[in-house]
């Protein structure tokens, strides 16, 4: 497969890189990245080892057969403009939140993703692989989908553990409810995400597990006010599943804020409050992370 990743930093690099091991790939970033790995090749260090040679642009090639979307969820609308005019077979986001609808506005069928893998792009041309998780790839709608089978084969030809899914709608919620629980509470708190478990002893500590199961509730009754079946145990078992999986991470979201860079706040909590007004659901606690986030962005000049 002809693949095209557009956003050639951390997860872009590490899952270009694995592609590029069965596939002709293009990454799409920025120099000096570019440049080097044009010039040396790009490696992939920690719980995976390889020595890849993907070619590599600042501008995306005019067709391919596959478009990765890695960039960070506010870069979305510059990606969608930079790939309108281009000859793509698929188009299929990997980035946290809800961006798929937007990708909706290229001529090109769309498929769902999520991505557990961890990585960080270390130094130009040199990418960690700092967990092996899994691709999911599925239908917007729930059912099989074709294209996102196809997708899925190409992933897996290339020894990334991928799943396809015939129940992304529920899929996404579930993960967006995760993310709205787990980073905004834990970049405002700034704490662990092992924080979020448990409340131990009981009466004590137990504000920020509170605010990350009322968020990741809210998300869920939103979800089903569009439709997807996703119960309120469901998002907090999801929630305290990869809370205590995840214990010791710093969340992407609390890493942001130490780092003064923007956060995705508004593909995450702020997606939930957009998508619960367009069905008169009250998310009280979402809309509050998501105006204390977008506070502290104006506050630190990243907004
Ligand atoms: N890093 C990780 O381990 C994981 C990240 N994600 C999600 O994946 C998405 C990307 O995250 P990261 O890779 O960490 O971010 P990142 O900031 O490392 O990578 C994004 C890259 O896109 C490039 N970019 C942005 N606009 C561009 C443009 N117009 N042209 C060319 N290049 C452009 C940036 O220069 C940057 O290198 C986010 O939504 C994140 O939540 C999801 C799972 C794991
Ligand atoms: C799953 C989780 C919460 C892991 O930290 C994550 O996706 C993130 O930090 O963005």
């Amino acid at each position: 497969m002809d693949i095209v990743v557009f956003g050639a930093g951390s997860l872009g690099s590490l899952l270009g890189g694995l592609l590029a091991r069965a596939h002709d790939v293009t990454l799409v970033g920025r120099d000096p990245h570019v440049s080097t790995v044009r010039k040396d090749g790009l490696r992939i260090e920690g719980e995976v080892e390889a020595d890849v040679d993907p070619d590599a642009d600042t501008t995306a090639p005019e067709s391919a057969d596959l478009v990765l979307v890695t960039v960070k969820s506010y870069d979305t609308a510059a990606a969608v403009e930079a790939l309108a005019d281009g000859d793509y077979g698929a188009v299929c986001s990997l980035q946290n939140g809800l961006t798929e609808e937007r990708l909706a506005e290229l001529d090109a069928p769309v498929v769902a993703g999520t991505a557990s893998y961890g990585a960080r792009l270390r130094e130009s041309g040199l990418v960690d692989c700092t967990g092996v998780g899994r691709v999911v790839v599925g239908g917007l709608d729930r059912g099989p989908d074709p294209v996102a089978e196809r997708v899925g084969r190409a992933f897996r030809a290339a020894d990334v553990r991928t799943l396809v899914a015939s129940d992304m709608p529920r899929r996404r919620w579930e993960k967006l409810a995760v993310n709205a629980g787990i980073n905004a509470t834990t970049a405002l708190c700034r704490v662990e995400n092992g924080a979020l478990v448990g409340g131990d002893p009981p009466g004590k500590g137990e504000n920020a597990p509170r605010l990350a199961r009322e968020a990741a509730h809210e998300t869920a009754r939103v979800a089903r006010a569009e439709g997807v079946p996703l119960s309120n145990r469901q998002a907090r078992a999801a929630v305290e599943r990869v809370a205590s999986a995840t214990a010791t991470n710093r969340s992407s979201m609390l890493q942001d804020v130490e780092s003064r860079s923007r956060t995705e706040v508004d593909a995450l909590n702020g997606a939930v409050v957009d998508r619960a007004e367009r069905h008169d659901v009250g998310v009280p606690t979402n809309r509050t992370l998501t105006r204390l986030l977008r506070a502290w962005e104006r506050g630190a000049g990243v907004r």
